[in-house]
């Protein structure tokens, strides 16, 4: 018989959210094509509560990472602590009670066909065995949270992608649990139902206090809810820290690469006018300003109107935007030939407004094209 007693029946009812300690854990999967490193050394702490983000490319290790929190995965060197138990010492019994703890949620949503949704939810309750009463309200009080209780008992075939990931989420968080697993849970879901889930993974983490963890490969996702992120790259985390941070200033090649798909390039047509040599004198210099959060939420501008005070010199593309709350962006400003010379970009960029602006000369745009 399954012990019930420390399952609560009230949503909401918030448990002290844990906190997940990996210590020096590896893993090694062995297969006839060979052996595969998909965890290297993973040494650091995702805090309880945070809403933390894994992101890397196909085959870097995020998913094999986050099963051995629920121990889907045992790793094969290392320990990985829930809030300071360590799962691989938990007897069967206490095993299961463990991962009660831990939600999860994946991109296919598994689903029963057969089933309602309310039925969906209340599953892993008539496994452990809880009286039908007590799964109606637990059920219901979970459709309220994820906005779906005019969907009770319609058939998932019926529900939209984001409708069935709130399904997803339901159920996952049926047992109160103290973490939330979330395996590439929006990677089929268009970009506005994607945000309409990571809205409610926001509102669920802020309400319940529980921790989230994850997984994607977009960068937009992690931008949008993550406070923390990792970047795996074969095994090994290559960076980590607060999201505004890797974002500003990113230091692996891997983030950079992974960057690539949130960073405002400059059109298309801009960037085939810019040569990486001066072609005629009336070439203008093109110099790019990097703001990286560090200024805090509003770039000071004071430096940059001085610069523009410069005669001539003009802007010529700019993106701006907040990621936690911080300013981060880029300008490109385009410096005349002729004052390329007496242009004391040393100077500017001493004054106190350029902290966390960073200036590069990004090549020449040619004169000819300029008038095009
Ligand atoms: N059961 C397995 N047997 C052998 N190799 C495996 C197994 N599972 C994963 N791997 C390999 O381990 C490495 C890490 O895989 P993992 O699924 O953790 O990566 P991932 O970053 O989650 O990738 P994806 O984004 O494609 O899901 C990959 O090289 C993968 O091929």
């Amino acid at each position: 018989m399954t012990d019930l007693s420390d399952l609560t029946y009230v949503v909401g009812a918030r448990r002290d959210s844990a906190g997940i300690r990996f210590e020096h854990v590896s893993h090694r999967y062995r297969s006839a094509q060979g052996d595969v490193d998909a965890l290297i050394d993973i040494d650091f702490e995702i805090a309880a509560g945070e809403i933390f983000g894994i992101i890397g490319r196909s085959g870097a290790g995020k998913s094999t990472l986050v099963r051995t929190i629920n121990r889907l995965e045992k790793p094969g060197a290392g320990r990985v602590l829930l809030n300071a138990t360590d799962l691989s010492q938990l007897g069967e019994r206490a095993l299961a009670q463990a991962r009660r703890r831990i939600g999860m949620i994946f991109q296919h949503f598994n689903l029963l066909s057969s089933s309602t949704v309310a039925e969906n939810i209340g599953l892993p309750l008539r496994i452990a065995g809880i009286p039908a009463a007590q799964i109606k309200s637990k059920v219901d009080s979970l459709l309220e949270l994820v906005g779906l209780s005019d969907k009770r008992d319609v058939y998932p075939a019926r529900l939209s992608g984001g409708q069935k990931q709130r399904v997803g989420i339901a159920r996952a968080l049926v047992h109160d649990p103290e973490v939330l697993l979330c395996d590439e849970a929006t990677s089929a879901l268009d970009p506005e139902t994607t945000e309409s889930i990571l809205q409610l993974l926001r509102d669920i983490n802020r309400r319940l206090g529980l921790t989230v963890v994850l997984i994607t490969h977009e960068m937009e996702v992690i931008r949008s809810a993550c406070d923390r992120v990792a970047v795996m790259e074969r095994g090994r985390i290559v960076e980590i820290g607060e999201v505004w941070r890797v974002f500003g200033s990113p230091q692996a090649d891997a983030t950079r690469a992974l960057l690539q798909t949130v960073t405002h390039d400059l059109p298309p047509a801009f960037r085939e006018q810019i040569g990486s040599a001066r072609r005629s004198p009336k070439d203008a210099l093109l110099l790019e300003v990097l703001v990286d959060g560090q200024g805090g939420s509003d770039p000071d501008l004071v430096a940059l109107v001085g610069a523009l005070s410069e005669p001539e010199i003009r802007l010529v593309h700019g993106v701006i935007e907040q990621v936690q709350g911080r300013a981060q962006g880029r300008l490109v400003l385009a410096v005349p030939g002729s004052r390329e010379t007496t242009l004391n970009v040393g100077a500017w960029t001493a004054l106190p407004g350029w902290r966390g602006q960073r200036v590069r000369h990004l090549g020449y745009l040619n004169a000819g094209a300029q008038h095009a």
